[in-house]
């Protein structure tokens, strides 16, 4: 088994660490790192370094590259980078793709699935869908930090194809992972947690703290959340309530001076952020389907990127 992992920052190296230390005595399966410039270089020399549970693990895969020959076939292909780069970066290991190859985007958001198959000709049936619940973040190239979060991976597919068996090579690999028929919806109340929060934090540049202890934020927050739920309805996704009612829980789980990315990357006048999948994605889609979207349009206007 050939794995790929494209994308070796917060998530990709967490994930990376895990299979290459899980998999380091099994010559059937090979852990090939993607990466570039810097963090290639950094890995090359030095081994990707991941700090977590207050362990430090310094490993090195079977291959670490960016070069799409050198890498060849693949027969999974993780890919771990920000939504933004997903479609031209697959496109650019469109070679290490065979017609079996399953591909399972880690990305925040409900359309990555869709952003992969604009952007490569591939089998839909064998790209999946997936999200992991993390905080874990690059430090320098090569060196990321796990800061919270149980690193929990749900994946899965809306057809009859059953990738259990995926299950097991990913839990065999250390990674807690669960295979589900109902990836979608969790997916969507993964985002009614991520996306609302992206967009206020971003907005208004409040810490989580600052935004949890706020009522007037916090029933904004709300009304966010019900916009997502009217919109998933469209989606044949039910989120209920009580589903709104976790994820406004959710943000105590958070130390106060917590930052989201999409809030960094504003902040940091990066070229490229996530707006796109975590805030426009509601205020497009909203209008498609005659959903009112009146917060997101209110918060989307605020984020000057
Ligand atoms: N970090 C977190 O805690 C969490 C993140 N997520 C989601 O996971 C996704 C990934 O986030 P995160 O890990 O933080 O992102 P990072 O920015 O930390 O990592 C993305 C990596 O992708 C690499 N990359 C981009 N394009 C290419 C390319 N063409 N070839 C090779 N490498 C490439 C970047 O490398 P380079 O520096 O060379 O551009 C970078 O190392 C996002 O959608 C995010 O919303 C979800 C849950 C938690
Ligand atoms: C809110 C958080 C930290 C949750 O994982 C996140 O995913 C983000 O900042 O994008």
């Amino acid at each position: 088994m050939k794995i790929g992992i494209l994308g070796m920052g917060g998530v990709g190296s967490f994930v990376g660490a895990k299979l290459t230390e899980n998999y380091k005595d099994d010559p059937d399966t090979q852990i090939i790192f993607i990466c570039r410039n810097k963090t290639k270089e950094s890995i090359t020399t030095n081994g990707l370094s991941l700090t977590t549970e207050g362990k430090t693990i310094t490993c090195k895969p079977y291959l670490v590259s960016d070069d799409s020959k050198e890498i060849g076939l693949l027969d999974l292909l993780i890919v771990s980078t920000k939504s933004f780069s997903l479609g031209n970066a697959i496109g650019q290991y469109q070679d290490c793709l065979k017609k079996e190859t399953i591909i399972l985007p880690l990305q925040n958001g409900v359309d990555s699935k869709n952003l992969i198959e604009n952007s490569i000709d591939h089998d839909s049936l064998k790209i999946l869908e997936a999200c992991i619940y993390i905080v874990s973040n690059i430090e320098q190239p090569g060196v990321v930090k796990h800061l919270g979060g149980p690193g929990k991976i749900f994946f899965g597919n809306s057809d009859s194809q059953d990738f259990k068996w995926l299950e097991e090579l990913l839990v065999k690999g250390g990674l807690n992972a669960s295979y589900t028929k109902d990836i979608k919806t969790i997916l969507w109340k993964k985002y009614l947690f991520v996306s609302p929060l992206a967009a206020m934090t971003a907005a208004l540049d409040i810490t989580l703290g600052e935004l949890a202890e706020n009522p007037t934020h916090m029933a904004k927050l709300e009304k966010m959340m019900k916009e997502v739920k009217e919109l998933a309805k469209h989606f044949n996704i039910t989120l209920s309530d009580k589903d709104i009612n976790e994820a406004l829980a959710m943000l105590s789980n958070f130390p106060y001076q917590s930052k989201t990315s999409l809030q960094l990357d504003v902040k940091s006048k990066n070229k490229n952020t996530e707006k796109a999948n975590l805030v426009d994605y509601m205020i497009t889609t909203g209008k498609k389907f005659g959903v009112k979207v009146d917060h997101y349009e209110e918060m989307g206007t605020k984020i000057t990127v």
